[in-house]
């Protein structure tokens, strides 16, 4: 009863093996050594058989060992060690009965599920005297020992081998379902994150990924990118969506008040600081901080910072205690870090800590394709700011639109469809006369006339280019009701040039 209980109290079919060796060897003689017991498990191939104690490999159909035999007859056989030992060079059989001593017998009993499947398990290998052998054989328990291993053995074996087929299936539902998800919120992501190129949908998998972790994110692109986009994105698809996200731009702030921007101050701690004010790592603490242009950090604060990311732990300015903060950091720049830290501007430890995770947001040029897509959202959604009925885009001016070249990414080429949105009268479809520079092409708006055409025959150019040049600003600031900001931007000047220009060519604002 002992022995059974035994038997039925194992887990697996490698423990069930070990604890019937066990109680074998002792039935044989006690401590093991006037008997050796061995049970060999038939691999699921069915083309060798294997033992738990090392690597050995017996192949079924090599008959230098005695167990091809049993197997191939169904029946145990016995034989002298001395015999096998001469007869059998397996060298892995030899390895198991070179310790035996010559006059024991080696009874291998081929085992097979006593269900009605009739599987093959394995072997049953014995050493011992004659004696001892012929009385194990003849003991019914013996019987009752073997019929109850192979019963154990093929339950635990196929419940076994269904958890491991449970356990596949559910790592490969958890695998598609993880690839549905992330593909689901790629396809979202994709409302924001405009565009079909491959580049794109490389990012916004990235994006994706990238926010799943708590990683600290470098995004690396030129200005017009969309690295402001991408951060904000990976704030809105992780586990922090509900804490706060911070920006700053660090080469928009004055050196001197960065820090206390970051890391706050106590009362006092500068002249002027007549209160308290908490810094943004201090605000961010349970979601992201976003620091665009990371590249401009001064040296004094990178350090500052990259003990931040170390340790959790900052001190406002003037404060004799730490505080904790629980943040993401998500760095953007358009500079080239590398050089920065060859020119020593950035410190190499915190490139690294800040690129655990880094993205590079693909150039303009890069996923032309993209550019329809992105120009006629851009159109749609300046139609509903403006409470305009949807208009679309002519061909003429989509290919136009597609072969520009767009320094300032996708900001530019946004500003641009703006700016023709805004020349063209509502409810006709932007053509190529309201794209700035299309001087020779026929206008769709009477009011982009003046811009459009040179009139009359030239015969003195630059007084040509001169009125030119007065009727195209005449023009916008007309459209712009005299504002010169406006009009100076949507020419791409900065507003003293303009203001110089309506000076030479007698122009007013209004
Ligand atoms: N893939 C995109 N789909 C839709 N809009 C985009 C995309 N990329 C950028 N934009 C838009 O372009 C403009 C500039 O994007 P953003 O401010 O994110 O760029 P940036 O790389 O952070 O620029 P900078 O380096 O100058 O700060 C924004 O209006 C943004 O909404």
């Amino acid at each position: 009863m002992a022995t059974a209980l035994s038997m039925v109290e194992s887990e697996s079919p490698r423990e069930l093996r070990s604890r019937s060796s066990a109680i074998l060897c002792e039935a044989l003689g006690g401590t093991g050594k006037t008997g050796w017991a061995q049970c060999l498990y038939l691999e699921g191939s069915g083309r060798w058989l294997g033992s738990d104690d090392d690597e050995t490999r017996l192949a079924c159909d090599d008959f230098r060992h005695p167990y091809a035999h049993a197997i191939r007859s169904g029946k145990p056989l016995i034989l002298g060690i001395a015999e096998a030992r001469s007869r059998l060079d397996h060298e892995g059989f030899q390895a198991q009965v070179s310790a035996l001593p010559g006059d024991w017998q080696l009874a291998v009993h081929p085992l097979r599920a006593v269900d009605g499947k009739h599987e093959w398990l394995g072997v049953l290998a014995l050493g011992a005297s004659p004696a001892a052998l012929e009385w194990l054989r003849r003991d019914s328990d013996f019987k009752a020992f073997e019929a109850l291993l192979c019963r154990l053995w093929a339950r635990l074996a196929r419940h076994r081998g269904e958890r491991q087929r449970e356990e596949q299936l559910r790592a490969s539902l958890t695998k598609l379902s993880d690839g549905t998800r992330r593909q689901a919120l790629s396809d979202r992501l994709a409302a924001d994150l405009l565009g079909d190129s491959p580049a794109m949908q490389t990012l916004r998998s990235q994006v994706v990924r990238a926010a799943e972790t708590g990683l600290a994110v470098l995004l690396q692109g030129e200005t017009g990118t969309g690295k402001d986009c991408v951060a904000r994105a990976i704030h809105r698809f992780s586990t922090r969506c509900d804490g706060p996200f911070m920006a700053i731009n660090c080469a928009a702030i004055p050196e001197t008040l960065l820090e206390s921007e970051l890391f706050g101050h106590v009362r006092g701690a500068f002249s002027g600081a007549d209160q308290a004010r908490e810094g943004l790592i201090g605000q961010a603490d349970g979601g992201t901080l976003f620091l665009d242009e990371i590249g401009d950090m001064p040296l004094a604060l990178q350090a500052k910072l990259l003990r931040v990311l170390e340790s959790g732990r900052y001190r406002p300015l003037g404060a004799n205690e730490e505080l904790r903060a629980d943040l993401r950091l998500v760095a953007a720049t358009h500079q080239p870090l590398r050089e920065r830290i060859r020119d020593q501007r950035f410190r190499a430890d915190l490139y690294y800590r800040l690129g655990q995770f880094p993205l590079t947001l693909p150039p303009l040029r890069e996923r032309r394709e993209d550019i329809a897509e992105l120009a006629e959202a851009f159109v749609t959604d300046f139609c509903a700011r403006e409470g305009r009925k949807e208009v679309g885009i002519t061909p003429a001016a989509l290919r136009q639109l597609r072969e520009r070249d767009y320094p300032g990414n996708v900001r530019e080429l946004k500003n641009l469809v703006d700016y023709a949105c805004a020349m063209t009268r509502p409810g006709v479809d932007i053509d190529l006369a309201a794209l700035p520079g299309q001087a020779e092409s026929p206008a769709s708006d009477p009011s982009v006339d003046g811009e459009s055409r040179v009139t009359g025959p030239v015969s003195d150019l630059r007084q040509a280019l001169r009125d030119f040049e007065a009727e195209l600003i005449r023009q916008r600031l007309l459209y712009f009701d005299g504002n010169r900001a406006l009009a100076a931007e949507s020419l791409g000047l900065p507003k003293r040039t303009l203001a110089h220009k309506c000076r030479l060519l007698e122009l007013d604002a209004k």
